[in-house]
């Protein structure tokens, strides 16, 4: 399988004035087109630097980072905008990252690539693909249930058309029933696009993956089929203990 994004050697020190953290340190990660990941880990072990780092938002001190071929870092400006919009983006509190000013629609709108001939279908039919109903597209983000909302911002990173979605903990603080709306609407939003998915719980990493990546310190420590968690070392066979119910 061709990577579309792959990762060689990165590494990503943050802070500032001498409380440095090595967030990530030599990862090396390919992803290929169409493939489903999980990035696990505990708390603060550099998942979200990771996906920062993936869509070249967030650039490392080390190593490089190649989409499509191209040498990320090494590129100018313009090609690293069209990069960036290889990706799509779900983050894990649609509310702060949404305008407030915006209705729903016009945040799924903004998104769509300049020149969509009839915008109001293009955001009708990509909010019918999340599960929502096309009227939604008039109501303020802040009027919308949790689940509602994180479907929307699945919506958002569909509208951009992207190769590869990103989501960071997309289904942290709903209720088991809108967990399972979001994720149907991330994985039929996968089907034909490679998904990086950070998560803290393996029931997600196994029923959205086919491969899952465990992140220790910074460190990429295991990289298993997501049926075959029992084949992973020490960090991951905590995290299995800890997941009673898998
Ligand atoms: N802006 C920052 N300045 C300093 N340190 C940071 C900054 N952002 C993150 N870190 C540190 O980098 C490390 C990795 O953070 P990151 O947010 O990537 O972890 P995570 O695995 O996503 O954690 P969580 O599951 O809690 O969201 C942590 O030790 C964190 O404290």
């Amino acid at each position: 399988m061709s990577a579309v994004v792959a990762c060689r050697g990165v590494g990503r020190t943050l802070g500032r004035r001498g409380r440095w953290v090595e967030a990530l340190r030599g990862v090396d990660l390919d992803i290929g087109a169409g493939e489903s990941v999980a990035v696990v880990g505990a708390s603060g072990s550099g998942k979200s630097t990771l996906l920062g780092v993936l869509a070249a938002l967030d650039r490392p001190q080390e190593g490089r980072l190649i989409v499509g071929g191209v040498d990320v870092w090494a590129a100018p400006e313009r090609a690293r905008r069209a990069v960036r919009r290889r990706f799509g983006w779900i983050p894990q509190d649609a509310l702060t990252s949404f305008d407030p000013r915006y209705r729903a629609g016009d945040v799924v709108a903004e998104a769509l690539p300049r020149g969509t001939a009839d915008p109001r279908g293009a955001v009708a039919g990509l909010l019918e693909h999340v599960g929502l109903p096309a009227h939604l597209a008039d109501r303020r983000p802040a009027t919308l249930s949790g689940g509602e909302r994180q479907r929307v911002a699945v919506a958002r990173a569909l509208a951009v058309q992207p190769d590869v979605l990103l989501a960071d903990e997309p289904t942290a603080g709903l209720d088991a029933p809108a967990q399972e709306r979001v994720l149907d609407a991330i994985a039929s939003a996968g089907r034909d696009r490679a998904l990086v998915l950070v998560t803290h719980d393996l029931r997600v990493a196994r029923r959205m993956a086919g491969r899952v990546v465990v992140l220790d310190a910074g460190r990429v420590v295991d990289d298993v089929r997501a049926d075959g968690l029992e084949s992973g070392g020490p960090v991951l066979a905590r995290l299995l203990a800890a997941t009673p119910s898998l």
